[in-house]
């Protein structure tokens, strides 16, 4: 029978991982403040987050094997899933700066911590450095290192053509809502999100499991690109209509002129009076600005429309989890357990 991890025990694999990390900085001889400051930003950037990424790979891995992992099995497991977490705190710290972000996970974005600034995108280099570090440590002699090493090389690169489109589409000066389109948005989210947030962590544990084979890895990948789709469009829902205490963060997207889902939604159906409204307002640096789009928001009632396409896109995510061939050792249940995880989340 397999078993979830849980928070809790997923946390408590990460500081065996630190020491390794801080170990190796040392091997170079690092100076004290120095090591201090790449120690503190592993521990604020690395914890905190829903780990939905990081506990994915040894949930997936005992529901592919059908059992409770051995206690090697989720320490391997759980070191992938801290290199996709890894992998997530070097792209939160980036993002947060190239959206002059307030909030992240209830705290300050760390390039606005006390005496950070654009350290920070030294940080993130090395929090996307210390992923290598482990993999070598551990995975150096397992059949699949060199398919591990080309996964993160290639989902890496994948979440930054998706980041570059999402900067590109929104550019800070100039508002150009005929700039929008669901086509680009869909493919901005694919990229920027659902590779390194979904296919990533299955594609680990199959190749941990020895699995992956091209069936394996295009099924799992066919449903996994939709639900990593669904999960953006959630996130772009929560950055308005989510309570900022709540989802740890200030929503930006409205005036950081983003290609959103809801700006997307609004462009269908708004009249041409709104249209000039969303003209007028939208993309600007400017809270009243801000504050007239979220009153259309609310008069084009997207957030039941938010809750409508919710429904229709679970129900067709189900579908195809329906049709998932288990004969090649995939299990439907890895990706019940991945919808899980997010259907109607509040944060
Ligand atoms: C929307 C996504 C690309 C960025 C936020 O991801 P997330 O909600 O999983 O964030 P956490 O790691 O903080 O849980």
């Amino acid at each position: 029978m397999a078993k979830k991890t849980t928070i809790q025990e997923f946390e408590s694999v990460f500081p065996k991982l630190e020491e390794v990390l801080v170990e190796h900085a040392q091997s170079y001889k690092l100076p004290a403040q120095a090591l201090e400051w790449y120690k503190k930003s592993l521990e604020v950037n690395a914890i905190g987050g829903k780990c939905n990424r990081g506990m994915s790979v040894p949930d997936s891995a005992s529901l592919l094997l059908g059992r409770a992992l051995t206690e090697d099995e989720y320490f391997k497991a759980a070191t992938l899933g801290w290199m996709t977490e890894l992998l997530q705190a070097f792209f939160l710290v980036s993002d947060d700066i190239m959206d002059g972000s307030i909030t992240r996970r209830g705290k300050p974005c760390w390039y606005r911590q006390d005496g950070v600034g654009m350290i920070a995108i030294n940080d993130a280099f090395m929090l996307e450095a210390a992923i290598y570090t482990l993999l070598k440590k551990f995975f150096r002699d397992h059949p699949r290192y060199v398919d591990f090493l080309e996964l993160f090389h290639e989902v890496t690169y994948q979440t930054e053509i998706g980041q570059l489109c999402d900067l590109l589409t929104a550019p800070e000066d100039v508002v150009d809502l005929n700039n929008f389109s669901m086509e680009k948005y869909r493919f901005i989210v694919i990229y920027k999100t659902a590779y390194y947030s979904f296919y990533l962590p299955v594609a680990l544990a199959l190749y941990m499991l020895d699995i992956a084979t091209p069936e394996n890895l295009k099924q799992a990948e066919d449903i996994l690109i939709p639900l990593g789709e669904y999960f953006q469009v959630q996130d772009d829902y929560l950055d308005n209509f989510g309570l900022p205490e709540h989802i740890g963060k200030i929503g930006t997207d409205i005036m950081d002129n983003k290609c959103s889902w809801l700006v997307n939604q609004a462009l269908a159906i708004v009249t041409p009076e709104q249209r000039a409204v969303l003209e007028e307002n939208y993309g600007r640096k400017d809270k009243d600005k801000e504050a007239v789009i979220k009153k259309l928001y609310d008069e084009l009632n997207l957030e039941q429309r938010y809750k409508d396409y919710e429904e229709k896109v679970v129900g067709d995510i189900r579908g195809m989890i329906a049709q998932i061939d288990e004969a090649h050792g995939l299990k439907r249940g890895v990706f019940e357990a991945f919808l899980a995880k997010i259907y109607k989340r509040s944060k």
